[in-house]
């Protein structure tokens, strides 16, 4: 098992801690009892057959919906009824299973619009009215970074529609990194993915596991064993497994309901 990461003080850093988390809609709980910490520098998969509830658990961790129980901190503090973009100020960024892109704008008008529309900016307040041409500037150089670290640097003026299937996902990630964010919720970024592209994404989310608390919602097996640190198995909304790859492959119970003889 790898080593628990720390700060420079020599504490774990728990980035997210979500407890008891629990949404019901109508009679199904689509998330049951869900315990779930995310370490800085560390890939937490999330996995489980269609409609286990790994969605729902990530919608309910970016504050895209409210949970029916249960809390969600992020840096220690509750945000558990906090605003995706309140979230996003504290530090979350998250990708959706399906592709949030402007197909009709550039790489760089794709990840600017993402930056903007997920940082808050109050024209009514006039501590602002003077920071306004720095924010922009500082909103930038991140979006250069986002475009960088997510390998599109040389895509940065192509229409969105003319890059490839890989490519586009990959602008999905530099969206998620336009603002930032210390956390990262993937939501089945290899999906639709050929071998080589698929083989590229990987090479890329071990690039941004430093620095970054990730929880990967997977369908790939192959990936999510060759990434995660750490896993939770979902089943009909509740947790059936969570551990070290090599404890989720061991366990009976897993073998039984999802994996299988495969891993
Ligand atoms: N808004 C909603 N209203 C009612 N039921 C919902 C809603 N969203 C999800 N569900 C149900 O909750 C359960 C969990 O769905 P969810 O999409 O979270 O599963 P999943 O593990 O992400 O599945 P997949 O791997 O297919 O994406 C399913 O039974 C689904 O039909």
């Amino acid at each position: 098992m790898s080593a628990t990461p720390t700060t420079p003080s020599g504490t774990p850093e728990v980035l997210l801690s979500a407890r008891e988390l629990t949404k019901r809609f109508g009679g199904l709980a689509a998330v049951n009892g869900v315990n779930l910490d995310l370490w800085r520098d560390r890939i937490h998969a999330v996995i489980g057959p269609n409609g286990a509830g790994k969605s729902t658990l990530t919608n309910l961790l970016s504050g895209d919906i409210l949970p029916t129980a249960g809390t969600v901190t992020l840096g220690g503090i509750d945000t558990t009824r906090h605003s995706p973009e309140a979230k996003s100020q504290r530090g979350l960024g998250r990708s959706y299973q399906k592709t949030n892109i402007f197909s009709s704008f550039t790489v760089w008008d794709n990840v600017r619009l993402a930056a903007q529309s997920r940082r808050r900016y109050a024209p009514w307040n006039p501590a602002q009215w003077f920071t306004r041409a720095d924010a922009q500037a500082t909103t930038n150089a991140s979006c250069e970074r986002a475009i960088e670290l997510a390998g599109l640097t040389s895509r940065t003026n192509t229409i969105a529609a003319t890059i490839s299937h890989g490519e586009q996902r990959q602008l999905e990630i530099a969206m998620t990194l336009a603002t930032e964010p210390q956390v990262l919720l993937l939501d089945e970024p290899l999906a639709g993915m050929g071998q080589a592209e698929a083989e590229r994404m990987v090479e890329l989310l071990l690039k941004l596991k430093k620095g970054h608390a990730m929880c990967l919602v997977e369908h790939d097996m192959d990936a999510v064993f060759a990434l995660a640190d750490r896993l939770t198995v979902m089943v009909n909304g509740q947790v059936i497994a969570s551990g070290t790859p090599s404890e989720v492959r061991a366990d009976t119970a897993v073998q039984a309901a999802y994996l299988g003889e495969e891993h």
